[in-house]
């Protein structure tokens, strides 16, 4: 006999965490404002929670609304309400799920954003926009929301105002202490939103977006950096400063080493201009900077 088809009291297993969901709807949305076009393309993965312990035990799929069904909903609503912003569609569609079906009880709506930016002159010509892709997760519980967007993929390089010295040493130790080096990163960042919906307005979405990114870059580009450690802190804080919408905001920076070619056999200096860009192994610098007084919410795994 399998454990589901046993009795309740005769288990010696019980369900955890569980979600379901259709991931990775790839969505399109074409505005045609005349002759002028504008583009949204999403990658939208939806993540259902609630009264589902009946379907993993008995298997009865009374309370299961297909994730076909959660696909379809997608489309559907990137024609009935549109995507003005990722933030926005996930809003719609994590409020839809939960008021819409008793047993649901939590949406998760992820999404990611790609850029496209209009070329030429025809008003419907695109080319992707290269560098980072815009991500969100707008969860709902029946009570609040939690919106959490950032980004992904965006490589940044000081070639110098970076040093790292005065470190901790034992025996293992061989690395050099570096008084003028590239400091190079690929950056993860999320920051959640104060705004859990309610009476309170709608944050702007697509404005917050291009300001913090603008933030995040120039704090970058501004802090004479000791450390990766301290580069990401002025990074975090410059953001939870400057945007009084944003209560937290977590960081994932890779170190993208670059270390100084011996060039002396071939009889050359290297005056810190040639180095060598190595990909594998990379520190990784992690870190969430929070408001005074804000709860951390954003997860630290993922
Ligand atoms: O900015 C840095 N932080 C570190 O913790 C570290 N560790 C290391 O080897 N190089 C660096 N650089």
């Amino acid at each position: 006999m399998t454990d589901a088809s046993r009795p309740a009291a005769a288990r010696t297993t019980y369900l955890g965490q569980n979600q379901y969901g259709k991931a990775e709807n790839r969505v399109v949305r074409v505005y045609r404002d005349g002759a002028s076009h504008r583009v949204k393309d999403l990658n939208v993965s939806v993540a259902l929670s609630g009264a589902m312990d009946e379907v993993h035990y008995s298997g009865s799929n009374a309370n299961v609304l297909p994730t076909d069904t959660t696909k379809n909903t997608v489309f559907a609503f990137a024609k009935e309400h549109g995507i003005e912003s990722a933030e926005a569609f996930g809003v719609h569609l994590a409020r839809h799920f939960v008021t819409s079906q008793e047993q649901i009880q939590r949406a998760r709506i992820r999404i990611e954003e790609y850029g496209w930016q209009r070329i030429g002159d025809t008003g419907h010509s695109f080319a992707r926009t290269g560098q980072e892709t815009r991500t969100t997760e707008i969860t709902y519980d029946g009570l609040g929301f939690q919106v959490v967007s950032g980004l992904k993929d965006l490589v940044v390089l000081n070639s110098t105002d970076s040093e790292f010295w005065g470190y901790a040493k034992d025996g293992y130790t061989t690395l050099k202490e570096a008084y003028d080096r590239i400091l190079a990163t690929e950056v993860t960042a999320r920051w959640r939103f104060g705004w859990t919906g309610g009476a309170a307005t709608e944050p702007s979405w697509e404005e917050s977006y291009g300001q913090v990114r603008g933030h995040l870059l120039d704090a970058f580009a501004d802090t004479y950096s000791l450390s990766l450690q301290q580069t990401l802190y002025a990074m975090g804080s410059r953001v939870v400063e400057q945007h009084p919408g944003i209560d937290e905001v977590r960081l994932s920076l890779p170190n993208k080493h670059h270390f100084l070619v011996d060039l002396e056999p071939f009889g050359l200096k290297n005056d810190n201009e040639v180095y060598i860009a190595a990909d594998r192994p990379y520190g990784l610098i992690e870190g969430t900077v929070l408001r005074d007084g804000a709860q951390a919410g954003i997860p630290v795994t993922d």
